[in-house]
């Protein structure tokens, strides 16, 4: 579980971020919503710890570890040249001695087998040795949400995973996030822009406006409120 209390954030002189408190159970995924400027990427970055912050955030009730968190951006950060198999290896370079971590050409095989049991978990091990250059954008996420898998992070903080994607991709991998919040048990939290498929996918939904969390709870809850009307009517 993450627990994220009073996260308050400055860019120089003024403050974007008003003491947010923010949890995400185990096996859950939580959509964060808002107009653009509210405060989510803030949010999910100062959680993550990529963005200096004031509040505490523990995993489980500890204290956030370097390798608790696994990110997954709307940009996909994949190396092109390199198979989608390795790709998914280097999820789990924070855990292997620094020998190694410094010739990631060569995982062991038992990093190179939990890969493709990560890439068969998000239904791209036919492709683990292709370019990861070659694949869809869709597929390019789901790799990444693979090599997530194989940090072995008990949380998941994805900013905008979907928004690159187009309406069928966008269904299919945050179905795959839902799915592996529930069967993994994995803390998911997702940046989405589409209040629809927030509803429709996650099991709760945090609404930020102006940098301070105005809305938490049942996804079936309004959402028009976050939005101008034009927005929302481009959104959803
Ligand atoms: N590096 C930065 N330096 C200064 N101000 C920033 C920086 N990053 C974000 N901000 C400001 O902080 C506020 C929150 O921005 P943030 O990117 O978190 O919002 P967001 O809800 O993720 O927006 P979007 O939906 O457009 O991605 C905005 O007013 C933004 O201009």
């Amino acid at each position: 579980m993450l627990t994220a209390t009073g996260l308050t954030v400055h860019y120089g002189s003024r403050e974007v971020l008003h003491g947010v408190d923010v949890t995400v159970a185990s096996g859950e995924l939580l959509a964060v919503l808002g107009a653009n400027g509210s405060g989510k990427s803030t949010m999910l970055r100062a959680a993550a710890g990529l963005t200096p912050a004031e509040g505490t955030v523990t995993i489980d009730g500890r204290r956030r570890g370097p390798l608790d968190i696994a990110l997954v951006f709307q940009r996909i950060h994949l190396v092109g040249r390199r198979s989608v198999l390795d790709n998914v290896c280097t999820g789990a370079l924070g855990r292997l001695p620094l020998h190694r971590s410094l010739t990631p050409a060569l995982f062991p095989r038992s990093v190179r087998e939990e890969a493709m049991a990560c890439l068969e978990r998000v239904g791209l091990a036919d492709r683990a040795h292709d370019r990861a250059s070659g694949l869809s954008g869709g597929q390019q996420q789901r790799v990444a949400i693979a090599r997530a898998l194989c940090q072995r992070a008990p949380v998941v903080l994805a900013d905008e995973p979907v928004s690159a994607l187009d309406p069928a991709a966008a269904e299919q991998v945050l179905e795959l996030l839902a799915e592996l919040a529930h069967t993994e048990r994995l803390a998911v939290l997702a940046v989405l822009h589409q209040p629809d498929l927030a509803r429709r996918y996650a099991d709760r939904i945090v609404g930020l406006h102006d940098g301070a969390v105005v809305l938490d709870g049942d996804p079936a809850q309004p959402v028009d409120s976050l939005y101008p009307h034009a927005l929302l009517e481009t959104s959803s």
